[in-house]
């Protein structure tokens, strides 16, 4: 990544994708847009702002990390919408706070936004680990947490996931968030239950589990199948019991069947 301004973030949720394209059949159709096609393009471009208006703000230190997030030139695998944001950050802070969790799991930090988020929910003795693929984005995290009182209860690994995860076996976390490669998902789901990653009544968040509604609309994609078998197994999965909250691009909570 360099310091320039990069492009302004493209929809990749499937209510923006909606508003997008409704906004398209609205302009086509010029002044003579019916108005029930208005509405939809109004009820579908004004939930996120809305849902933003009427979610606690985030700390400044979050604020200060996505807009440096969004003004960075990214390249190669990285782009600024891997950023989970505001309202999912506010979310996972609030599970963390809900559950009373001491100990997190993330797969997945690219900038750090939803790690400090879950962080900042943490007690003073709580611990975050955080799994990286990308050196360069994990120095750019760890920057920002050193510039936050929160970001000294997180811990960075650099590395696959699945061989921290593999280092990690036998310390169980209250929460996890996975939000990392799509095709390595049912994996880490997998070591997590059956590695003892997982504390008694702890709950796994699993992100983008809508993936812009490609499992059931639209062209085939390597994430999409990856994100649709995920889902088809966790679904026939006796194991556990699931919720998928369509938040965002989807948040799926994931625990021990009863
Ligand atoms: C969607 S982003 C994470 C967004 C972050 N949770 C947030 O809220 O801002 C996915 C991240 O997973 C990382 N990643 C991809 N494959 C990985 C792997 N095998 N092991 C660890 N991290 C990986 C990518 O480098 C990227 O930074």
């Amino acid at each position: 990544m360099t310091g320039a301004p990069t492009r302004p973030a493209r929809p990749v949720t499937p209510t923006t994708i909606l508003a997008e394209l409704l906004d398209d059949l609205v302009t086509r159709a010029g002044a003579g847009a019916d108005a029930d096609l208005v509405r939809a393009r109004d009820l579908a471009a004004g939930l996120d702002p809305y849902l933003d208006e009427h979610t606690s703000p985030a700390s400044s230190a979050l604020v200060e990390l996505e807009a440096r997030t969004r003004s960075a030139a990214w390249t190669g695998a990285l782009e600024q919408e891997m950023l989970s944001g505001h309202v999912e950050g506010r979310f996972l802070a609030f599970l963390v706070a809900m559950t009373g969790a001491r100990r997190v799991l993330e797969v997945g930090m690219f900038t750090g936004y939803s790690a400090l988020a879950m962080a900042e929910a943490l007690p003073d003795d709580g611990e975050l680990v955080a799994c990286e693929l990308d050196a360069d984005v994990a120095a750019f995290a760890r920057d920002r947490f050193a510039a936050s009182p929160a970001g000294r209860r997180i811990r960075v690994e650099v590395g696959p996931a699945a061989d921290t995860l593999e280092r990690l076996r036998g310390t169980a976390f209250d929460l996890v968030f996975v939000d990392a490669d799509k095709a390595g998902y049912a994996g880490y789901l997998d070591t997590v239950l059956d590695g003892g990653l997982l504390a008694p009544g702890g709950v796994v968040c699993v992100d983008n589990t809508l993936m812009q509604g490609l499992p059931w609309t639209g062209d085939r994609t390597a994430n999409g199948d990856a994100i649709a078998a995920f889902n088809r197994r966790v679904t026939d999965d006796p194991r556990v019991e699931q919720v998928l909250v369509p938040l965002r691009d989807g948040l799926t909570l994931i625990r021990r069947s009863a």
